[in-house]
């Protein structure tokens, strides 16, 4: 993988982890073969084992889902294990998701794979507000680490069009991607960024509701009123 030379630092890409055969196919699976939540929005698949944001660890009630065949060919071969927790999520074109940093504490590396039509991620400079825009290419496979991870938040906006460099206006198409996640051990992440970071929210006595918090429940819960709440939140 080769990190992107922008900031943030940290965003790690591998173009064509797959080829368009191998995507067509997990692209029918997709369409034909999975039960996917019945309602609109952002819709979510989990695999491995389910989090529980009470405990910071595994949610011991929630039996783990072992990996389907079609899943295993596509975790990032550049970590030594697999991992812990993967989230199939499909965007439906005009669909997006609010600006956040995954929490810090449980969760170490953070790769994500796209498939299906591109579309542009928003990351975002927790600091000075700064916003650079990373063209997700169906079948790259994506890292976030270091200041990508930690100092910025990501995002994709809620809309049907991206506008590229060169003033190309691209529609976006189905989109699904594969967030993969390892849980860190102890749960604790010593970036200190108060902004971001629920360790050092909490060792400061400031841990704040962000909405992004409220969005990793949904995102785990894939209750309906998620869905409403997230299409008022992608609006802002
Ligand atoms: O769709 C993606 O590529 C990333 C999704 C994401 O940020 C997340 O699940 O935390
Ligand atoms: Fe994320």
């Amino acid at each position: 993988m080769e990190e992107l030379p922008i900031r943030p630092s940290g965003i790690f890409m591998q173009t064509d982890f797959i080829t368009p055969e191998h995507e067509a196919k997990l692209l029918d699976i997709f369409r034909n073969d999975l039960q996917w939540p019945d309602r609109s929005g952002r819709l979510s698949l989990h695999y491995g084992y389910t989090f529980s944001y009470k405990t910071f660890g595994i949610d011991e009630e929630t039996p783990y889902k072992p990996f389907p065949d079609w899943l295993v060919p596509l975790l990032p071969p550049t970590e030594s294990r697999a991992p812990d927790q993967v989230c199939l999520q499909y965007y439906a074109p005009g669909t997006g998701i609010p600006p956040h940093a995954d929490t810090h504490s449980p969760f170490d590396q953070l790769y994500s794979l796209s498939l299906g039509g591109p579309l542009m991620m928003v990351f975002r400079d927790s600091e000075t507000g700064d916003k650079v825009e990373v063209d997700l290419l169906a079948r790259s496979m994506m890292q976030m680490s270091g200041d990508s991870r930690l100092h910025w938040t990501h995002g994709i906006k809620s809309r049907k069009t991206d506008t590229l460099p060169d003033g190309t206006v691209r529609p976006r198409t189905d989109r699904w991607s594969l967030t993969y996640r390892w849980l860190r051990q102890p749960a604790v992440c010593e970036c200190g960024n108060e902004k971001l970071c629920d360790t050092a929210q909490r060792r400061n006595g400031v841990e704040k509701e962000y909405r992004w918090k409220q969005y990793e429940e949904d995102a785990n819960n894939d209750a309906t009123a998620a869905a409403k709440r997230e299409s008022t939140m992608a609006s802002t």
